[in-house]
């Protein structure tokens, strides 16, 4: 795959060795279409915090050809993607808050949700390491999981209206493999994720959102 060489190239150009700066990080996760864009956006402004997202801009035009790999490349590309996210974490972090849409425990929640076929009772049992948060990986101070019905899930995946990618259509029609994915983003630790009911109105998800952020990262105004 040439555009290896390029993802590679991009990840050499970051510190290896990514340490979080003095300002909060908040990682804001679920399944597509649950408001993660919409919210990141709205925290942002709010927070004046800047917002960056997994995988980054800087490897975002290699990201279609990796999606067609096999499982275990497309995640070693999303994977790679959060480390060299780490490193603008730690840039950014030293002056200004951090929002990300999308981190670890996407790429986690949707490469076990793969591997593993059934019930979501087929899972790892809780507290398996692969539920633990990677120990060279720049943690979040707080993440946040958005939650919402299937239903009203593929009502805003529709109103949307745009092309559904191959995982967003699989999310549709295989409601096991979406169990799955939730059910593992609910055992991630290390940090766990804090479960937002995403059914609400945006203003009253953004308002719930921003008592939890200040609750847990009382330095922020
Ligand atoms: N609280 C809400 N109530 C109603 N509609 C919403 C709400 N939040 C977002 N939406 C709408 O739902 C759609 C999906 O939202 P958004 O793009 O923010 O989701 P996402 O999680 O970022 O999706 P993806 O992961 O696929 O990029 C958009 O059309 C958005 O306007
Ligand atoms: N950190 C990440 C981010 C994303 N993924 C994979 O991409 C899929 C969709 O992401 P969207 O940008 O369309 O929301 C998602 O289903 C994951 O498979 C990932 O693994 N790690």
């Amino acid at each position: 795959i040439p555009e290896a060489n390029e993802v590679l190239q991009e990840a050499d150009h970051c510190s290896r060795t990514s340490r979080k700066g003095k300002f909060p990080v908040i990682g804001i996760e679920g399944l597509d279409a649950t408001g993660k864009s919409t919210l990141t956006e709205s925290l942002r402004e709010s927070f004046k915090a800047v917002l960056l997202k997994s995988p980054p801009d800087c490897i975002g035009r290699y990201r279609k050809r990796f999606d067609t790999e096999p499982p275990l490349i497309r995640r070693a590309f999303y994977a790679l993607g959060n480390y060299i996210t780490a490193s603008f974490i730690a840039n950014k972090s030293a002056t200004s808050p951090v929002i990300v849409d999308r981190y670890w425990h996407s790429t986690a929640a949707y490469a076990i949700a793969t591997e593993v076929s059934g019930k979501a009772e087929n899972l790892p049992p809780p507290h398996h390491e692969l539920y633990q948060w990677p120990l060279d990986l720049l943690q979040p101070d707080l993440v946040l999981l958005l939650t919402l019905s299937p239903e009203e899930r593929i009502r805003r995946i529709e109103g949307r209206g745009e092309q559904k990618t191959k995982e967003e259509m699989e999310l549709e029609a295989n409601c096991l493999f979406r169990q799955r994915v939730e059910e593992t983003y609910k055992r991630m630790e290390n940090p766990a994720c804090v479960l937002v009911d995403a059914s609400a109105s945006k203003e009253e998800v953004f308002k719930n959102a921003h008592l939890l952020i200040k609750r847990y990262c009382n330095t922020l105004s």
